[in-house]
């Protein structure tokens, strides 16, 4: 069994507590680290959420421990970022169960410490498939199944590595580059459709 995340003690509200109450939320790679926090305080204000990412037991103990430190719903549904019809497959389930989206956290992601001349093809291929394509892949069926008629959020989680470069991390660091790029066309393209899409770039921890 993987080691549990761990909930935020004693909780501090800056914003209205039922900000969010009625709303739902998809996160993906929300089982785990920075997005488990994030689907977490989207929970303490109201939001139910549905989270996502490949490891079955990973998703069934955080949310039932988002569950119990929120008292809200948390949904996990098993899905890789880089495969569409599984995707399409989440999208379709977490509608029928939830019956709205109103936000998208793409936050799944594949990172490792590897110098670049010594990365093979398939490393580079594979962080930049998880990173930048899967955060297209997600927000474009999220898009075309809800968003295009109804509007919504999608916030996509990147980096401070590729600003200024970052050794060891020429992999990661296009795929944010990239992902940054990625909001701001989809924040152009969608916005007449009421899509707010923007970018939190996360400093290293
Ligand atoms: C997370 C960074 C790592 C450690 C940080 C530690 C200390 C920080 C110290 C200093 C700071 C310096 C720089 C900043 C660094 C990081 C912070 C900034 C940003 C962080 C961004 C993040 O994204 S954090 C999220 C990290 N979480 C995960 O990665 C979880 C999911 N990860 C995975 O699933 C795997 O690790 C995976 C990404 C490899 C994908 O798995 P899978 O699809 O199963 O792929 P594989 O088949 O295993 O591998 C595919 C090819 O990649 C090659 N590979 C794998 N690991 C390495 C490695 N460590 N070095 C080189 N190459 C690697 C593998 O060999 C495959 O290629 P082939 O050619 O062999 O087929
Ligand atoms: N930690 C840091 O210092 C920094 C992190 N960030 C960014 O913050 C976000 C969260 O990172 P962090 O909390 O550190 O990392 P974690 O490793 O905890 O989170 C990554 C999550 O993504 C999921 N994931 C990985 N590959 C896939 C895939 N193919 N399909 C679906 N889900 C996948 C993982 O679950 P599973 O393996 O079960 O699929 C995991 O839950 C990422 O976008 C990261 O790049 C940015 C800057 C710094």
């Amino acid at each position: 069994m993987a080691i549990p995340e761990r909930c935020i003690e004693n909780y501090k509200y800056i914003f209205q507590k039922d900000l969010l109450r009625g709303k739902v939320a998809f996160v993906t790679g929300g089982a785990s680290g920075i997005c488990f926090t994030i689907a977490e305080v989207l929970m303490r204000h109201g939001c139910d959420t549905v989270i996502v990412s490949r490891r079955q037991d990973k998703l069934k103990q955080s949310a039932d421990l988002l569950m119990k430190a929120t008292g809200r719903r948390c949904v996990p549904i098993q899905m890789d970022v880089r495969k569409p019809e599984q995707i399409i497959k989440a999208v379709d389930d977490a509608l029928a169960q939830m019956g709205r989206i109103d936000i998208l956290i793409n936050g799944a992601a594949g990172n490792f410490l590897a110098p670049a001349a010594s990365l093979s093809f398939n490393a580079f291929k594979t962080v930049m498939e998880i990173d930048a394509h899967g955060t297209f892949n997600v927000s474009k069926v999220v898009y075309e199944k809800y968003f295009k008629d109804h509007g919504g959020m999608i916030v996509n989680i990147t980096a401070t590595l590729q600003m200024r470069g970052t050794a060891l991390q020429t992999h990661a660091g296009s795929a944010k580059a990239a992902i940054e790029a990625m909001t701001k066309h989809l924040a152009l393209e969608w916005g007449p459709d009421r899509v707010r899409v923007m970018c939190v770039a996360w400093a290293n921890r």
